[in-house]
């Protein structure tokens, strides 16, 4: 991998990317980075978690002139927390160099956006409702751009943005550059990359897998009224440091972050109908690790890089491959590890192949974790912090009380207790009923009608020449370095990714391309086309 020197940036901006702790580029970086210090149009497509944020973000505050005191380049992504977290990276990027830049996005107070952007930022980061509604003012002039980045595109265009992003995209200058970034490219993104970029440069990293390589995939079949039970089992087994819950709608994630907190989890939800406020709140909440579980909607599904995220649970089997892959991408990011468990109901298990079989990853059935799985795990977390009191040794006001204590008790009978206090074994559990959700069903997707019949470059698969055990971050070895570092034990050695076993059977399925064409709404799998940025799942 290259140092990120070899790409003759700016002193300021490589002593940001110092900063940020970055020691070597991932294989996006490497690849996109000259292309885009270039001008030159792009689509670029990686695993989740590899760094594309900084792909397109280093060649933008790199070639941006600090002198400037117009808009100079607008960063479209689908949702605000996304939007937030992306212009937080620029930020950062910028920082050293005094780029200025700007989020704007639904649900934040417009006049404040509009003091903002009076201090003349030369980058705007924003979703596409708010964006419209700027221009609309006349608050945002999209002039002088000089460079468009759609970060998620398919996601933009699957939630019906299409219509707001070509608005937007007519009042650019069409001497511009444009770029497109997602892990995913279904062929509808090959229709508006031709509409929009001119001979775009394909970027494409993805080896065999499309999702990340770092994550242990399972999934585990249970009844819809299973599931709760199975859930809080499986936390308690696997005790995550910070762990994601999707959910199909709304309602579910109230009923189950609601469930989860009466439960005792620190948990809460995040959806489209919260306030911007709450929104807001629960986000950092999680990013402190106030709580540790998020349960989210597809909201959360795509672009999201929060540190610590060891777990990911479907507790909902998601709607299209595409949501599944950003969906557990949220865990095994930045090279580290990551599991993903899918809850599956009977009549769902084809769709879930359906999964596999277009993700080219066969998902490990487990089973629901007992009740003693689960015992033995939440006695172990408590067992961790009892020991890391007594590392910490700030325990001494309880000596005096222990002194007396086992004047008249068993020692080991009494640490039981407490063990057994502090485990929560003493309270009762809240008995919970969720309102059942409808299976999802897999069903079949229309052909791909493309006229030439050939994959378009950008889909999932194979990129030409990409290696099995292509690694994002760091070079081809394990050990050692950046990255590399810091996964412990070797538990996943030697691409364990399923070894062998991946080979045959899943590589011929996608023959025929039953899957590509079919995001362009008509589809049984689309989502529903015109949803709003309001009203995002
Ligand atoms: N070269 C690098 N070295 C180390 N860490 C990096 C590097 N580049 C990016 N990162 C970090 O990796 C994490 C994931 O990056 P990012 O969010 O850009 O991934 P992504 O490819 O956009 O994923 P997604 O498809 O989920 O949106 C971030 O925390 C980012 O700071
Ligand atoms: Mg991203």
């Amino acid at each position: 991998m290259k140092t990120f020197s070899e790409f003759g940036l700016e002193p300021k901006v490589l002593r940001a990317i110092t900063e940020m702790g970055f020691e070597e580029s991932t294989p996006i970086q490497e690849k996109a980075i000259p292309v885009a210090l270039e001008g030159r149009d792009l689509i670029g497509q990686a695993q989740t978690g590899t760094g594309k944020t900084a792909a397109f973000g280093i060649p933008l505050v790199n070639k941006i002139d600090v002198k400037e005191e117009k808009i100079v380049a607008l960063i479209m992504c689908p949702t605000r927390e996304l939007a937030i977290q992306v212009a937080e990276e620029i930020e950062k990027l910028g920082r050293f160099k005094g780029i200025r830049s700007l989020p704007i996005y639904g649900g934040q107070d417009i006049v404040k956006q509009i003091r903002g952007l009076r201090k003349k930022p030369q980058i705007i980061i924003g979703t596409p409702g708010r964006l419209l509604d700027h221009i609309n003012r006349k608050t945002i002039k999209l002039d002088d751009v000089q460079t468009v980045i759609l970060d998620e595109a398919d996601e933009m265009l699957d939630m019906g943005f299409m219509d707001d992003i070509k608005s937007i995209l007519s009042l650019v200058p069409e001497e511009r550059n444009t770029m497109l970034f997602s892990a995913t490219m279904p062929v509808n993104i090959q229709k508006l990359a031709q509409q929009f970029l001119k001979d775009p440069e394909h970027v494409s990293v993805i080896p065999k897998q499309v999702s990340a390589p770092l994550i242990d995939q399972a999934y585990i079949e249970l009844h819809e009224r299973q599931k709760f039970e199975a859930l809080c089992r499986l936390i308690d087994m696997e005790a995550p440091e910070l762990a994601i819950i999707f959910g199909r709608t709304k309602r579910r994630v109230d009923e189950l972050s609601e469930a989860l907190q009466k439960r005792g989890y620190a948990a809460e939800g995040l959806h489209g109908d919260l306030s911007q406020n709450q929104r807001d709140n629960v986000m950092r909440k999680f990013r402190d690790g106030s709580i540790d579980v998020l349960v989210a909607t597809d909201v959360a599904a795509r672009g999201l890089d929060v540190s610590g995220v060891t777990h990911v649970i479907n507790f909902d089997l998601p709607q299209d491959p595409e949501s599944y892959v950003h969906r557990i991408g949220r865990t095994g990011r930045a090279g580290k590890e990551g599991a993903a468990y899918t809850f599956v109901t009977p009549r769902e298990i084809d769709h879930l192949h359906f999964i596999e079989k277009i993700t080219r990853h066969r998902i490990t059935k487990k089973p629901i974790p007992s009740l003693a799985e689960a015992i033995e795990g939440k006695q172990k977390v408590t067992a961790e912090r009892v020991l890391d009191v007594l590392q910490k040794d700030e325990h001494n006001e309880y000596k005096g009380l222990a002194i007396s204590l086992l004047e008249h008790h068993d020692s080991v009978h009494l640490l039981a207790a407490a063990l057994k206090l502090l485990t929560g074994g003493d309270k009762k559990e809240v008995d919970i009923e969720l309102t059942p959700e409808d299976p999802i069903r897999a069903k079949k997707r229309r052909p791909d009608v493309r006229s030439n019949g050939r994959r378009p470059s950008g889909s999932y698969g194979t990129a030409g020449g990409a290696r099995r055990n292509d690694r994002p971050y760091g070079g081809g070895g394990r050990e050692g370095g950046g990255y590399r570092g810091n996964r412990e034990g070797g538990r996943r050695e030697g691409g364990s990714y399923g070894g062998g076993s991946r080979e045959g059977g899943y590589r011929g399925s996608r023959d025929g391309g039953g899957y590509r064409g079919n995001r362009d709404g008509g589809s049984n799998y689309s989502r529903p086309s015109n949803r709003s940025e309001e009203t995002l799942v």
